[in-house]
């Protein structure tokens, strides 16, 4: 998996989140923002619940679900904006 420093990390806040114009779908997991709007209608869990939780921080549903290490992977392929790093301040 790939590594990520300081640098690459822009701190934004979570109502930036639930309010991002840019018609992509974000959701906040353990202080990070993910781009779920390729990845929601993909979801093994079903696109619904995900779509629920758009600008949300879903750590602790993430969590409850007892996801697979498979599922924390794929995490790492829903950037948003594809190169930067988003997370909570
Ligand atoms: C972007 C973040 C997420 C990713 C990458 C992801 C990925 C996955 C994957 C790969 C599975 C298949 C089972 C596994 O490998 O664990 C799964 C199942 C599931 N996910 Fe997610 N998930 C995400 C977020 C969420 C959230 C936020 C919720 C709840 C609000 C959720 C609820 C579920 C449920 C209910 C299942 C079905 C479990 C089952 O059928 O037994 N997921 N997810």
């Amino acid at each position: 998996h790939s590594e990520i420093s300081v640098k690459d990390v822009k701190r934004i806040t979570l109502e930036a989140v639930k309010h991002n114009s840019m018609k992509e779908i974000w959701l906040v997991i353990h202080r990070r923002v993910y781009d779920i709007t390729h990845f929601h209608n993909k979801h093994p869990g079903g696109e619904e619940v995900l779509q629920e939780q758009a600008g949300a921080d879903t750590s602790k549903s993430f969590e409850d679900v007892g996801h697979s290490s498979d599922a924390t992977e794929m995490l790492n392929d829903l950037k948003p904006e594809s190169e930067r790093r988003l997370s909570i301040t």
